[in-house]
């Protein structure tokens, strides 16, 4: 059997904006597996960005229990969680969130300077195919090489999970691929349990199991016998 990164029971989250309460979780029990890669699909406001920020322990569920190995994270308070999210999780998210003034090089050093076992920045950027960019700025990159520095500042730490929120949203198909292609090496080089929200139903094809999400609730999860490599994806 393989072990259980994340479990969750029951979670709901509910927004309450004044005038209307917004369900955005309606009661989800999921378990995510030691080194797995799985793809979060669902159409826009299904709750799939809820559900990451309560994985990587950036909100709190308004019901319901949340695990991460055994460190219960329901009830953490923000110094816990922080600590949490320092040790145990990388984010990518859909746009860079990059310093302007710093260069790539810098950029990944702000995590490595900080965490306990890191890499070499110049080495996580070597790992997303950036070793020759060490000292452009983001201004000098294209979306694609900015979304890989910010995928070599999440894992320089050596994350145990990394969570994705459309990681390819912002970018055409051939740098997605090349996006997606990093964040495929790093889960089969590391063994890294990866997460990957999106909208676009062919990414599923690379993916260990497929969660599907509608209307707060998971919908069905499907597990890929065989799966595709990013470049095989057809577009
Ligand atoms: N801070 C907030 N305040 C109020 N409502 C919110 C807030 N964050 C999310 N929601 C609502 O909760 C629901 C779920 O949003 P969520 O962002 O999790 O969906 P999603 O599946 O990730 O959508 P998308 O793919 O568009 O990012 C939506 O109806 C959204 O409008």
């Amino acid at each position: 059997m393989p072990e259980t990164v994340f479990r969750t029971e029951g979670i709901t989250k509910t927004y309450d904006t004044g005038e209307v309460k917004v369900h955005a979780l309606a009661g989800v029990d999921l378990e995510l597996f030691a080194g797995e890669l799985a793809v979060l699909l669902g159409p826009s406001g299904s709750g799939k960005s809820t559900l990451l920020n309560i994985l990587g322990g950036l909100d709190h569920a308004s019901e319901g229990r949340v695990w991460f190995r055994d460190l219960d994270l329901t009830d953490l308070g923000d110094r816990a969680l922080t600590r949490y999210r320092r040790d145990h999780v990388g984010f990518v998210f859909q746009f860079y969130n990059l310093v302007p003034s710093l260069s790539a090089r810098e950029n990944v050093q702000l995590v490595t300077d900080v965490a306990p076992d890191p890499m070499r920045a110049a080495e996580a950027l070597e790992l997303v195919g950036l070793g020759h960019r060490l000292d452009h700025f983001p201004a000098e990159m294209s979306g694609g090489e900015q979304q890989r520095v910010a995928i070599a500042r999440a894992i320089a730490k050596r994350p145990e999970v990394l969570l994705c929120d459309e990681p390819t949203g912002a970018l055409d198909s051939k740098t997605g691929v090349q996006v997606l292609e990093v964040l495929k090496t790093i889960n089969d080089q590391f063994g890294t349990s990866t997460v990957v929200i999106t909208h676009n139903a062919m990414i599923r094809k690379m993916a260990h199991r497929v969660i599907r999400f509608a209307d707060g609730k998971i919908a069905g999860v499907e597990v890929n016998d065989t799966r595709l490599a990013p470049h095989e994806i057809d577009w």
